[in-house]
């Protein structure tokens, strides 16, 4: 099983301090870690900063790692028009690598990658062509193809129907109880995050908030201090946790109360 710990993990744009000191002693794989918080919190820039694709201070540290390394979907996912899906995947697995050749063990990989995300009527398309969900899918096919230690996701279902969402979810939940990998996903939907993620870490104001199991940290308090928003978690018929949010909650000048 491969686990990430974080250790003061901070970033700056110029003299802005975006991120600051974000510690999480250990986050193991084979489940799935949600990154909640409002607009603008630092979740991207976390992500960022655990792949390594942006400088910063504190220790980012993977242990048990044997596959693919850190792989980040990024939330933008805009195409490069002049590839197809299929190529797409296939730059994505070959990650920089200059060979021509193509083998069949890596022609049968990309199928099958496609074929979990159903997206295979759409391999010979182009990329400019597609809808946003579509490119969606195609972008987590591009993270998925290279089989990572660590996956980031920033909130890869934001363009997918309702039954795509579910689809991609309860995929990335097994393929991480499979392959033991850590499993990050950024996202705005806290019912998504009480129904398949185990793990939380709420960021607000690039500050961690909390971290811990998801049912102890997506409370009402929580929801009203980090959102705004008065809210309630209420189980279903089906005894699932189910967030109904009742309105946003104003000071006396009706302002956002965060901004007080
Ligand atoms: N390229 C950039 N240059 C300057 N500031 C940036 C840049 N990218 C992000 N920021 C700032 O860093 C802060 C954190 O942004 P980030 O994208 O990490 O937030 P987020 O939690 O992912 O937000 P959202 O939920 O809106 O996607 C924001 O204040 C944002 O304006």
């Amino acid at each position: 099983m491969v686990t990430l710990s974080l250790q003061d993990v901070g970033a700056r744009f110029g003299r802005r301090e975006v991120l600051s000191q974000i510690s999480v002693p250990c986050i193991n794989g084979g489940g799935l870690t949600a990154v909640v918080g409002p607009n603008a919190a630092g979740k991207s820039t976390l992500f960022r900063r655990i792949a390594g694709i942006m400088p910063g201070s504190g220790r980012v540290h993977v242990a048990g790692a044997s596959r693919g390394g850190i792989c980040y979907m990024p939330q933008d996912t805009a195409a490069n028009a002049v590839l197809t899906v299929f190529e797409s995947i296939l730059l994505a697995a070959r990650g920089g690598s200059g060979r021509w050749r193509v083998s069949e063990a890596e022609l049968a990989r990309i199928d099958q990658v496609m074929a979990l995300l159903n997206i295979v009527p759409l391999a010979f398309r182009n990329l400019g062509e597609l809808s946003g969900g579509q490119r969606q899918l195609v972008s987590l096919a591009q993270v998925l193809i290279r089989e990572p230690d660590v996956l980031l996701m920033d909130e890869p279902t934001s363009a997918l129907d309702l039954h795509r969402q579910i689809e991609v979810l309860e995929l990335v939940q097994g393929l991480a109880a499979e392959s033991g990998m850590v499993a990050m996903v950024a996202l705005h939907d806290l019912n998504q995050a009480l129904r398949y993620c185990d793990q939380t870490l709420v960021i607000a104001d690039g500050r961690l908030k909390a971290a811990g199991l998801t049912h102890e940290v997506v409370t009402e308090a929580m929801l009203a201090s980090t959102y705004a928003v008065a809210a309630r978690i209420e189980r279903c018929r089906h005894g699932r946790p189910q967030l109904i949010v009742d309105g946003a909650l104003h000071d006396e000048h009706g302002r956002d109360i965060r901004a007080a």
